[in-house]
């Protein structure tokens, strides 16, 4: 696949409401585009970093300097004929995964759009439509809380994905439990909120019969995730510590939880994301598809990847107005009937870019021209 050349669109966008964890409060999401031309396609990336290093160690700004000065010149310096040797290219590069996702996630979608197939279909995905759940974050009050868990209930999202915090967890989890009931597919995200010393409060959850907790204990940890699970009837689901198929092998091996939340940009790609459903789909481990505030070209990454068939949980990848007044992208991501998204069949992602939108929110632009060529 020649490359003629790579658009890089800096873009900051308010949400529609903030969106608070154990470790901060977004109140809008700055985040990359990423535009590979190739003759009469352009394949479409997302940088899904956030302003932050506080959900891990890289920001939009690290993902500036990646990109600019060591992923954008490794990736023209020789011919790509398929994705998946993008993250070969870029292997001798410690993590930094997320700006390595995001030039790799252009590349698959340019490579689907020159077979003139969907992206879900060139990654051997299975599903036409995907069961959907929504994250919700630490709320001011206990009312307002349940007043959103009501309305995404509504709405038919197929898991309700609370945060929580030390001396905010119990009693809201409780809450909602007596307000709705144990049929609701209900789990808690702590983003490592908690130490093993805290482990007889985490047991105190177990009768609430949650879905699953998201990572629980620090975000590089698998050790101290084994000996909780071993103690906890409530299976873990890894998020933040798992960043590649070797360290989802070696958190299977341990024990350190029973669920994987695949995301795309903290695991390096989808030919990684793809290795680690693999993976778990061999050791009967089901993953879902974690978000990260995407904004539409994200978001139907997302939407690709978790066509695959060991995506059996609901993901975070709600409707575009879950975050946005107006996504990036038309159509908009929508519900085709509750809980439930449609996967484009157009080709690649499978949906246009809302030009007017990002230039309304572009705050820069750089432009690589392919000087090799
Ligand atoms: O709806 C989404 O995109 C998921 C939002 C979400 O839960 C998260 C986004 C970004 C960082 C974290 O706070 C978090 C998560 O840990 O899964
Ligand atoms: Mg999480």
């Amino acid at each position: 696949m020649q490359i003629d050349k790579i658009e890089v669109q800096h873009v900051k966008m308010p949400l529609v409401s903030p969106f608070e964890t154990s470790f901060g409060k977004l109140l809008e999401k700055d985040f990359l585009i990423i535009k590979i031309y190739s003759g009469e396609h352009i394949g479409y990336g997302e940088s899904v970093a956030l302003p932050d290093p506080t959900y891990n160690e890289e920001t939009t700004g690290t993902v500036i300097y990646m990109l600019n000065e060591f992923l954008i010149p490794l990736l023209l310096k020789e011919e790509i004929n398929h994705p998946d040797e993008v993250s070969k290219r870029f292997a001798p590069i410690r993590r930094n995964n997320m700006a390595k996702a995001a030039l790799e996630g252009a590349i698959w979608d340019l490579y689907s759009k020159k077979l003139g197939i969907s992206l879900s279909k060139a990654l051997g995905g299975v599903q036409t439509s995907i069961d959907v759940g929504v994250s919700i974050g630490i709320e001011p009050t206990t009312e307002m809380l349940l007043s959103k868990v009501d309305r995404f209930l509504s709405e038919g999202y197929k898991k309700i994905k609370v945060k929580i915090k030390p001396g905010y967890d119990l009693e809201p989890l409780t809450k909602i439990r007596q307000t709705f009931g144990y049929e609701i597919p209900l789990m808690a995200d702590a983003n490592s909120a908690y130490t093993l010393a805290d482990i007889e409060r985490i047991k105190e959850l177990d009768p609430l019969k949650l879905m699953m907790i998201e990572q629980p204990l620090a975000y590089d940890d698998i050790i101290d995730h084994s000996i909780l699970q071993s103690e906890l009837a409530t299976p873990i689901c890894l998020d933040e510590s798992i960043h590649s198929v070797e360290d989802a092998r070696k958190a299977i091996e341990l024990g350190s939880c029973k669920i994987i939340n695949i995301k795309i940009g903290r695991v390096g790609g989808l030919t990684e994301s793809k290795k680690i459903h693999d993976l778990c789909e061999k050791h009967g481990i089901p993953v879902w598809c974690g978000g990260m505030l995407e904004g539409g070209i994200g978001r139907a990454h997302n939407i690709a990847i978790t066509t695959l068939p060991a995506f059996t949980i609901a993901g975070d990848t709600s409707a575009s107005n879950r975050y946005w007044k107006k996504d990036i992208i038309c159509p908009e991501v929508t519900l085709s009937t509750p809980g439930k998204i449609d996967v484009p069949s157009g080709a690649g992602i499978g949906f246009d870019l809302n030009e007017e939108v990002i230039n309304q929110h572009m705050i820069s632009k750089k432009v690589y021209p392919n000087l090799s060529i």
